[in-house]
Formats: C-alpha cells, sequence, structure tokens
C-alpha cells in the first residue's frame, strides 16, 4: 500500500511511523501548497537530495559545539565550496530555489551573503535608476561584490528622520562628503558589514547648501576590492557576539570625510543636480521601499522558523514515551496528552497561516513595485506599509512565542542545545527587533486605522480601502455555527470596536488639551491592541481565502481542521474584547472551547505529518530530538560524546583548580 505520509521508511523509530501510517491526506500535496507549487516543493526535495550527495556541504561538526571564530568561517568555508556548485544543484534565476538551497547548507545562523541577498540587491533594484543598474546591478548578481544594507546607528534606528551620519554634497568636486559627526552616528547592527562586505548602501542624511533633505541612499564602497582592506576614511569592524545569527558579522561603519561621486545617490526616484538642485522622489518615504520589502516577505520566513521548531517538537512528542493514560501497563506518547497539543497544534496552525498570509502580501508588494517601476504609481505604498508593519509585529512576536512552547514541549531535553530550538527562537526573534522595533511599528499601523476611524466619523467610508472597510459597517448579532464567515464578522467587530475606541481615547485627550503626540502617547497601548487584532483580522481571512482555493480533497480537509483549530483559539484569545460589552454570550465561549478542544482531537492523527509536510531534512532541522527517523537517544548520547570537554577525562580545569581545592579540605 502507497503510505500517504511519504517520510516512512524502514528502520525509522516505530512510533513515529505509527503516526505516519494514520495521514490521511498525502504529504507531497500538502508541501505543494505550503510552497505554493508542485514545482516548488518537487525541487526543493531533489535539492535537499543532491545536497546529501556533496559531503563538503555537510556541517564539519555540529554547529553549537563551534565557536565565533570558527562559525564564521564554516558559514564562510561552506559558501565556496557552494559556488563552485551553484548551477549543477539549482537554476540560479530561480529565487525559491535558491532560497532553499541557502537555508538547507547554510543553516540560519548568519553568513557573509545573507543580507547581500536580502538587501542589498533588492535596494539596489528598488532604489537604482537604470544607469545605476548599468555599472552595479550586474557585479552585485554575480557576486564580483558583496554588499550589506547600513541604515541603524549607535544612536538611532527607529527615527529614521535623526539618523546622524551625512552626505553633503559640494558642487565643485560633484562629490557627496560621507562624514560620522559623533560616536553615535556610528552604523551599528548592519548584518555583513563587518568582515565580509566590500560595498554597502548606505543611509545618510542628505545635505545641499546647508539644507537637510532627510535619509537618503547611497552606494558606497568600504573596501578594496583586491586587498579587501578597509580604504582610508573607512572605519570598519564587527559589533561582537549576539543572541543568535553568531555565523554573522554584523558590523559598525564609521566615515572620516569620504568622498563619493554624485553619481553614487541611488537615484531612480531622486537626484541631486550637478549644480546642487534636489529633484523630490514622487513619494516622500519611497527610500524605504528595501524595509517594506523585508517587511513584506518576513511572515512566510517566520512561518517556516516556527515550522522548524514544531517539526522538532511534534516528533519528539511522537518519541517520548512517559505516563500514563488509562493502560496502566504502557506508557503513553507525551503528543496523547491535551496540554501537550495544545500547547503545539495551534501553533502549527499559526505557522501554516503566516506561511499563506505572507504569501499574499508579497503579492501585494510585486504588484506594488510593478506599479511603481511602470507608472510611477505610488498609491499603494501607505497600505503596503501601514499593513507589512502590522504582519510583522504580530507574526514574530507569536512565533518567538510558539517556538518557546516547543522547546518547553520537548522537557529537559529541549533545553539542550542538540535540540536546537534555542537557535531557532534566537533567529526568530531578532526579526521583533529588526526591519522595525515591534511596538514602533504597530504604532504605524495605528495611524493608519486612526485616520479611518476619522474618514467615517467625518461621513467619507466610502474611501475606506477594503482592508478597513469593516470599520464603518454596523454591528449584528453574529452566529458562530454557522461557519468561519461567522468568525471573521465576530473578529471584525471586535477589531473595530478597539479601533474605535482607541481613536475615541486619543481625541479626547487632544480635545481636553493635550498636543497630538501627547495624546497619541497616552492611548498608545490601546492603539497598538487596535493594530494587533486589525493584523490578526486580516491573518484570519487569508487563511480561510488560502484554505477555499486548494482543490485536493483530503489536503483540504486536512487543512480545514486547522483552519477551524486557528478560528477558535483566537478567538477565544480575544473573546474578552467582545464579552465585556455582551456582544459575545457566555454561551458562545463555551462553544469556542468545545469546537476548540474537538479541534484538538481530529487534528492528533494528523499531527506528525503535518509537520513532515514541511519536507525539512535533518541537515536543514540540525536537531538531534527533530530527526526524521526519531531515533533520539542514542543520537543524543552520540552528540554529548562529541562534546569538546569529553576528549579528556580530566579537565586542565580540574587539575589545576578543583584538585587542590578538594585536597585542601582534606587537610
Ligand atoms: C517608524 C518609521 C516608519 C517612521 O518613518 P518616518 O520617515 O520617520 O515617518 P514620519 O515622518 O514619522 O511619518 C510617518 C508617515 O510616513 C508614512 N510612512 C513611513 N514609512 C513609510 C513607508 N515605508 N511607506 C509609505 N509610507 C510610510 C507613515 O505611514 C506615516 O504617514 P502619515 O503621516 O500617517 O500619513 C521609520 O522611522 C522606520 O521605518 N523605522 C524603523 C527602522 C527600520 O525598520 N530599520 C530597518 C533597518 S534594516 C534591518 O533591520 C535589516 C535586517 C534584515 C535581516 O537581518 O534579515
Ligand atoms: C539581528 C539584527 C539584525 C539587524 N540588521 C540590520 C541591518 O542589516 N541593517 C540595519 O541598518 N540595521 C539592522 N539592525 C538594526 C535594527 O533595524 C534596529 O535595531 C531596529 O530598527 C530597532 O531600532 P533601535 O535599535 O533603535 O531600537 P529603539 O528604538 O532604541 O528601541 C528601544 C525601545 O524604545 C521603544 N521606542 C522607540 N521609539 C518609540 C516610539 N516612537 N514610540 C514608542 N516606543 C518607542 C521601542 O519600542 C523599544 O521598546 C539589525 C538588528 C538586529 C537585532
Amino acid at each position: 500500500m502507497a503510505f500517504l505520509n511519504k517520510e516512512i521508511r524502514d528502520g525509522d523509530n516505530q512510533d513515529l511511523t505509527e503516526e505516519r501510517r494514520t495521514a490521511t491526506f498525502d504529504t507531497d500535496k500538502m508541501a505543494e501548497v505550503i510552497y505554493g507549487s508542485e514545482k516548488l516543493a518537487r525541487r526543493r526535495r531533489e535539492i535537499s537530495h543532491a545536497v546529501s550527495r556533496i559531503p563538503e556541504l555537510a556541517d564539519s561538526r555540529p554547529l553549537p559545539f563551534l565557536d565565533r571564530f570558527e562559525k564564521v568561517t564554516e558559514g564562510t568555508r561552506k559558501l565556496s565550496v557552494l559556488d563552485r556548485h551553484l548551477a549543477e544543484l539549482i537554476d540560479v534565476n530561480d529565487n525559491g530555489e535558491a532560497l532553499h538551497l541557502y537555508h538547507e547548507v547554510m543553516g540560519m545562523e548568519g553568513h557573509p551573503l545573507a543580507l547581500h541577498e536580502v538587501m542589498f540587491v533588492p535596494a539596489l533594484i528598488g532604489q537604482a535608476s537604470d544607469e545605476q543598474y548599468e555599472k552595479w546591478l550586474g557585479r552585485a548578481k554575480r557576486r564580483e561584490i558583496i554588499g550589506c544594507y547600513a541604515q541603524t546607528e549607535l544612536g538611532h534606528g527607529s527615527n529614521l528622520r535623526k539618523l546622524e551620519t551625512t552626505a553633503t554634497y559640494t558642487p565643485s568636486t560633484q562629490e557627496f562628503i560621507l562624514h560620522t559627526p559623533t560616536i553615535t552616528a556610528l552604523k551599528w547592527w548592519p548584518g555583513a558589514l563587518g568582515k565580509s562586505s566590500n560595498y554597502a548602501v548606505v543611509v545618510a542624511d542628505l545635505i545641499i547648501k546647508d539644507k537637510s533633505y532627510g535619509p537618503h541612499p547611497f552606494i558606497v564602497q568600504l573596501r578594496d576590492e583586491k586587498t579587501h582592506q578597509p580604504l582610508p576614511g573607512i572605519t570598519v569592524g564587527d559589533i561582537g557576539p549576539k543572541m543568535a545569527f553568531n555565523g554573522g558579522d554584523n558590523g559598525y561603519l564609521g566615515f572620516d570625510n569620504f568622498r563619493i561621486p554624485r553619481e553614487n545617490l541611488l537615484n531612480r526616484h531622486s537626484r541631486v543636480e550637478a549644480d546642487g538642485t534636489y529633484v523630490r522622489p514622487p513619494h516622500a518615504k519611497i527610500g524605504h521601499s528595501a524595509m517594506i520589502r523585508v517587511r513584506s516577505h518576513m511572515a512566510t520566513g517566520q512561518g517556516w522558523l516556527l515550522g522548524h521548531a514544531l517539526t522538532i517538537a511534534i516528533r519528539y512528542s511522537a518519541v517520548r514515551i512517559q505516563g500514563f493514560l488509562e493502560d496502566k501497563s504502557h506508557e503513553v506518547k507525551v503528543l496523547d496528552y491535551q496540554t501537550q497539543q495544545h500547547r503545539l497544534f495551534p501553533a502549527i496552525a499559526r505557522a501554516y497561516a503566516f506561511i499563506f498570509c505572507g504569501f499574499e502580501t508579497i503579492r501585494l508588494y510585486d504588484q506594488l513595485i510593478l506599479d511603481m517601476n511602470s507608472n510611477g504609481n505610488t498609491s499603494g505604498m501607505a497600505d503596503l506599509h501601514a499593513l507589512t508593519s502590522g504582519l510583522k509585529s504580530v507574526v514574530t512576536h507569536f512565533v518567538g512565542q510558539g517556538i518557546e512552547q516547543a522547546r518547553m514541549a520537548c522537557g529537559g531535553h529541549g533545553y539542550s542545545m542538540a535540540s536546537y530550538i534555542s537557535e531557532i527562537y534566537g533567529v526568530a526573534i531578532g526579526g521583533c527587533t529588526y526591519e522595525g522595533e515591534n511596538m514602533v511599528m504597530l504604532l504605524q499601523l495605528a495611524r493608519y486605522l486612526v485616520k479611518s476611524v476619522e474618514l467615517v466619523k467625518s461621513g467619507k467610508a466610502n474611501q475606506l480601502g477594503p482592508m478597513v472597510a469593516y470599520l464603518a459597517v454596523a454591528d449584528h448579532k453574529v452566529n458562530l455555527a454557522t461557519g468561519p464567515d461567522s468568525y471573521v464578522k465576530m473578529f471584525q467587530y471586535i477589531s473595530k470596536r478597539q479601533s474605535w475606541k482607541a481613536t475615541e481615547k486619543f481625541l479626547k485627550f487632544m480635545e481636553n488639551g493635550d498636543s497630538r503626540d501627547v495624546a497619541w502617547n497616552k492611548t498608545a497601548v490601546e492603539l497598538t491592541r487596535a493594530s494587533r487584532l486589525h493584523t490578526r483580522l486580516y491573518i484570519m481571512e487569508t487563511f480561510i481565502r488560502r484554505v477555499e482555493s486548494v482543490t485536493d480533497i483530503p489536503v483540504k480537509s486536512a487543512l480545514t481542521d486547522l483552519l477551524n483549530l486557528h478560528l477558535n483559539y483566537e478567538l477565544l484569545d480575544v473573546a474578552s474584547y467582545a464579552l465585556e460589552d455582551g456582544f459575545m454570550s457566555s454561551n458562545q465561549m463555551d462553544f469556542i472551547k468545545n469546537q476548540l478542544y474537538s479541534s484538538l482531537e481530529k487534528i492528533r492523527p494528523n499531527a506528525v505529518s503535518l509537520v513532515d509536510s514541511f519536507q525539512f531534512s535533518d541537515m536543514q532541522l540540525r536537531s538531534v530530538l527533530g530527526r526524521r527517523d526519531g531515533h533520539v537517544y542514542q543520537n543524543l548520547f552520540d552528540w554529548a560524546k562529541s562534546s569538546p570537554l569529553n576528549k579528556t577525562d580530566v579537565l586542565p580545569s580540574v587539575t589545576q583548580y578543583l584538585k587542590p581545592m578538594m585536597e585542601k579540605a582534606k587537610l
């Protein structure tokens, strides 16, 4: 009989195999939905397989045993091996294939090209003119030069208007002089800046004839192309170890009156003429488009990170046997406990939801860029900025929570780096900070929500965009038993009520004499709540849309179970907003809880297959607990034995310090 779960192999842990036999859908078909196409899902498997046949691409040792220097070296080594094999492994023009290959081989701990692909090249594509494409883009794509995105400074990251690095135009030589006037003006944090990059897109305050025009992007050569030495006038280095990304070289950068030609201002949208005349961009914030791009891609990327942690935790929970249920002669899989399911299954649903929502958002971003580049239409920018600001914040926060629950769900072994979950956590929660600190970004979305409510209040509801149209819809009681749409309606009610309440509160403070900024700050917590609700609503709606569009019936049915779990879990989590004014009844609340518990039971037989469907290879997971074959214990023992501390039975530190202490105590 053909197994629906394609992960079953002879010799695997029997408990895991038993789980895989209960799959009600084909995991290859589910992978097609997760990765967006049959081709990409298949190519991922083929690429993983091809990589496994090139021994030099394997980690030379488990990464947790490597120190920082070794991690950086190991990443760079693999990159150079990869470079030799690139064309045979992937279609180099296919982004999806390239992304998978990098995840597979390089892992998630950072490497010299990490920001080159994610921000440097996209910043050039979005901000450089055709002449600048000619000069730099080809070289960057061929990796003749390696670049990063240097915006954040020691003193400022969130408030871009106060960046201190200056780019002062000198008409006599037609150059910009880049300068770091204070210690706080040092660029600080950019990935791959410290040691790897020889170029950067540098964001600096453009100054012409003593007038500041705000942050603008410049392409800047940092190091000699032959010797890789920093150029005179450039101070550059690594900022030291971090919570994660320790295979990467986040860096600092200072300029001492460093001159670059006028052509180095990325000038697709704004320019400085030879005489110093400034030509404005079509939209004031167009320089922020590289950030919008990363934010648009974050939901899928983060969903996959959550998927990593859950693959580990769910597989392990099927292998870990401990305690009893009915039959006192056999211990059970910890996956059978309701608390374990409640800890993990809603997170599986979220991982799927974030991935689907991310795909939809990326399509919106691609459309925006198309519109901007083809006819200069920037009208969608504000909407997408608001949406992606909320999305990156909500998703990264929940992904962090979900990964941490996955770690705890693995008990003691989850705490070992053999599980690799702490590394995934460190990487994922970086996303709460980079690309805009979460609170700051939630407040950006709140500006949009407040403006939308103000439109409704002033009788201009017809001007609302489709995503906020619900803010003007009248309230009607909801019958939750009628399916997903009723959940959406209930959620809309909650989200709308919070946006209105927060707006009214904000306006009231102003009526009572507070300035806009002070009133805003006094309402900020309520505003961020409105933003979270709005974003969760959007995620819910995209999840429903995606499930509705699936054609494979068994896959659709398994996804519907996940969707139902998601709807009930989400609504329960925010129910207090609708309970407090009696819009939701306590009967409805009980209904939601019962639906939630029955969803857990429905999902239980498919749990392992739902995470197997991510089709992460063992190499990609890098987790002893999460191995596909489920052989956890012997491998944990082998992993521990490989610890450098176990090279000798008696450590020098024992001989030198511990022994004398014990000897002295004996006297
Ligand atoms: C918080 C803001 C958005 C504020 O921007 P601002 O220019 O100071 O705005 P303001 O004058 O207060 O006015 C706000 C207004 O500007 C609009 N706006 C702001 N950004 C955009 C945009 N992208 N598109 C369209 N509109 C935008 C907002 O909607 C506001 O509009 P409004 O006044 O409400 O009509 C900005 O400072 C910001 O984005 N800060 C976060 C910095 C950040 O994300 N840094 C990322 C560095 S790179 C990085 O971390 C890479 C890591 C990647 C990796 O490791 O993978
Ligand atoms: C792993 C990692 C990789 C990074 N990579 C890059 C990179 O490649 N290139 C780059 O340029 N930068 C990079 N950064 C920097 C990153 O983008 C910034 O750290 C980030 O934008 C946050 O800014 P900040 O550090 O100034 O935080 P701060 O703004 O100082 O945040 C501190 C606190 O102040 C609060 N706060 C700040 N402003 C407000 C406000 N207006 N209202 C309410 N609360 C506020 C925040 O909510 C937060 O709680 C990276 C950072 C990390 C951690």
